[in-house]
């Protein structure tokens, strides 16, 4: 069964206040709309993931279009948003519809919802309301509510594709919820557990809770690498997944790129999952002259199966020659592309060793790299 996951991001925001919507505003070290993502690409079952970004906000898309994330733009509502996400998605499947402002969604809740498709069209996390309800009027209680058989609505909602897709179809207006417009069809929900800390992000004050939930879980891991490349007949090398004409090569099984070898050790280093020799052994025909970004993809997925995000890569090159500043932004782009990340959490930078040692006498190239992952 493809699970698809479907984020909704296009409100503006206006009761959390502050000078961005609130899934553009940072909490815990990245955007809310990053750790929402983060959630969903962490957890094992979810095959897809697919955004809706308010129509202003279009010019943010590339990074999540490059990590595979299809993007649509949102409507004035709610309601408007899920149609047009709904209309990214395969035609059959189960889609998990999420608020990208419900950032601490707990793997749980997620699995919970999962679990409860396989027997039912539609099911979504609720939690049984616990404190008293009154209603009130100007500052005083005006009467009480019978909490029993309430339930707060969470998300995500899950769904068979078809049914929901007919749903909203038929439905008019805005909605609270996909429930709302699976009940207005007559499809009959499933209730899964909710979680106290699936919290909506809603007022100013939500942001801070946010925070001490997601800190509270935070696994950051730091990464380093290794690796050098002797100089060898050539007329370039590749650094960084760039092809720069030198007029020596790089020796190497594969094309020798240790930048990003370095890049994809530092990655496994942080996993404590072995190195690139361990899973792409010298000794292996199919690796001969494999472009190295094989590697640093592998890198990248085991980090995404193991529920962490990759938050920063810094990554320094160590020659007399060729020289690296020139090359070094696009160098940033081309590594940040393959990882899903924004190209400001790349960093390649290059020093000498001042004539000094083989690399300091142009014999080859050295490079060391550092990686930060996050689990929340
Ligand atoms: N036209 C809309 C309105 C809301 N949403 C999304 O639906 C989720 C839940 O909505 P809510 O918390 O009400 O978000 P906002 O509409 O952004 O908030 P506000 O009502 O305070 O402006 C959010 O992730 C929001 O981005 C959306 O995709 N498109
Ligand atoms: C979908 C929802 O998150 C369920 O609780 C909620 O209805 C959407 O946000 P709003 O605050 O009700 O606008």
């Amino acid at each position: 069964m493809t699970i698809c996951a479907l984020i909704v991001a296009a409100g503006r925001g206006t009761r959390a206040g502050g000078d961005l919507p609130k899934q553009w505003q940072r909490v815990a070290g990245r955007s809310v709309l990053a750790h929402t993502i983060a959630a969903f690409r962490a957890h094992p079952a979810v095959d897809t993931i697919a955004l809706v970004l308010h129509p202003d906000d279009l010019d943010k898309a590339a990074p999540f279009r490059e990590a595979g994330i299809a993007v649509a733009a949102g409507g004035s509502d709610r309601a408007a948003s899920v149609r047009a996400g709904l209309a990214l998605l395969p035609e059959r499947g189960k889609v998990l519809i999420h608020d990208a402002a419900r950032c601490c969604v707990p793997r749980q809740v997620i699995s919970e919802v999962i679990a409860a498709l396989e027997h039912h069209a539609a099911a979504a996390p609720g939690l049984p309301v616990t404190d008293a309800l009154w209603q009130g009027s100007a500052q005083r209680v005006t009467g009480t509510q019978d909490r029993e058989g309430l339930f707060a609505a969470q998300t995500p909602q899950g769904f068979d594709l078809p049914v929901i897709r007919a749903a909203h179809a038929a439905y008019d207006g805005p909605a609270a919820d996909d429930v709302a417009v699976a009940r207005a069809a007559g499809i009959v929900v499933a209730i899964t557990p909710g979680d106290a800390d699936n919290m909506k992000i809603t007022t100013p004050g939500d942001f801070a809770r946010a925070a001490r939930i997601l800190e509270g879980r935070m696994d950051i891991r730091t990464g380093n690498g290794f690796d050098v490349h002797a100089f060898g007949p050539g007329d370039h090398v590749t650094l960084c997944g760039l092809r720069i004409p030198h007029d020596q090569g790089l020796v190497g099984h594969s094309d020798a790129d240790v930048g990003m070898h370095t890049v994809t050790d530092a990655i496994y280093g942080a996993l404590a999952m072995g190195d690139i020799g361990q899973h792409f052994p010298p000794s292996d025909p199919q690796w001969k002259g494999a472009a190295s970004e094989v590697f640093l993809r592998h890198a990248a997925g085991l980090a995404a199966q193991a529920g962490f995000a990759i938050t920063h890569v810094d990554c320094t090159l160590i020659c007399e020659q060729p020289k690296i500043g020139p090359h070094a932004p696009e160098m940033r782009r081309v590594m940040a592309g393959l990882l899903g990340l924004e190209v400001e959490r790349v960093s390649v930078k290059a020093t000498t060793s001042e004539r000094l040692g083989f690399t300091g006498r142009g014999e080859g190239i050295a490079c060391m790299a550092t990686a930060t992952l996050v689990k929340s």
